[in-house]
């Protein structure tokens, strides 16, 4: 096993997929260090959404390598319900918050979930809980709303309460897709600062189109086209390469 295999927390290599003869992932290689955040760029049916789907075991690769936590486990061998239990969150486009409950529900909710339900059934919120709760709420910046209905939350909120239902499932490696996408400028701002926060204590790979958002992250940025990597880099040296240029920004 490579060096990068074993220093890294997930490790893509040679990854490909086809759909009906058609090429999604074309030998894609991709590697995340541990506490590091990843920007994810690229046109529509580059296969960015492909590719979260091999790591949370959606989707099969056809052929390829695909290694979680220092190259000790194939996520090839595992199913969604392993994968994530061994620690990768996944968080979709469009926000799936419990609407008729509160956010602080929402929350216990997410708590309990990672005990199974026989814990649950004999359980009530010790006070470490209590403060992993509060500590999510200030993370998400949902604390001054934490006694409202999920539902009467803004979209943004609602995207960062989900966020805040995953990090209490504690996993090592974060997976978000579109955060941005429908929230207010504020919202977006904000949302770089709160991934940021969150990649100091594990590792977050966040697909989005806003290059602006991307700018904000200021960190390295993969850049997807045909199911493999067209550059990777800063935004700036991914932003001015030509082949960046032409498959996806000057479009
Ligand atoms: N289950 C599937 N069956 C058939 N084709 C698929 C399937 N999943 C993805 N594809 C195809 O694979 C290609 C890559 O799609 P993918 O959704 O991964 O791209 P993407 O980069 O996430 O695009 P977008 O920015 O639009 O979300 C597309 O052409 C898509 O139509």
């Amino acid at each position: 096993m490579s060096d990068q295999t074993t220093s890294s927390l997930l490790y893509l290599n040679g990854v490909s997929v086809s759909f009906d003869g058609f090429k999604a992932l074309n030998s894609l290689s991709f590697i995340v260090e541990p506490g590091e955040l990843r920007a994810i760029i690229g046109p529509n049916g580059a296969g960015k959404t492909t590719m979260m789907d091999i790591i949370t075991g959606k989707t099969r690769p056809d052929s390829g390598e695909v290694f979680f936590d220092g190259g000790k486990i194939d996520l090839t061998k595992k199913d969604e319900a392993e994968i994530a239990q061994l620690g990768i969150g996944r968080k979709f486009q469009k926000p799936t918050v419990f609407e008729s409950h509160t956010v602080w529900d929402n929350l216990e909710l997410a708590l309990n979930r990672k005990r199974g339900v026989f814990a649950t059934l004999f359980y009530s919120l010790s006070s470490g809980d209590k403060a992993r709760i509060e500590e999510i709420l200030e993370t998400v910046r949902l604390t001054h709303r934490k006694d409202e209905l999920a539902a009467n939350l803004s979209h943004g909120q609602k995207q960062w309460l989900e966020i805040g239902m995953l990090l209490a499932q504690e996993p090592k490696l974060l997976l978000v897709d579109e955060p941005v996408a429908g929230m207010t400028d504020a919202e977006t701002a904000e949302t770089a600062i709160l991934l940021k926060e969150i990649a100091k204590t594990r590792s977050v790979v966040v697909v989005e189109h806003d290059m602006g958002f991307i700018r904000d992250l200021g960190v390295k940025v993969t850049c997807l086209a045909e199911g493999s990597v067209l550059a990777e880099g800063s935004i700036d040296f991914v932003s001015n390469d030509q082949k960046v240029i032409e498959n996806y920004l000057g479009r």
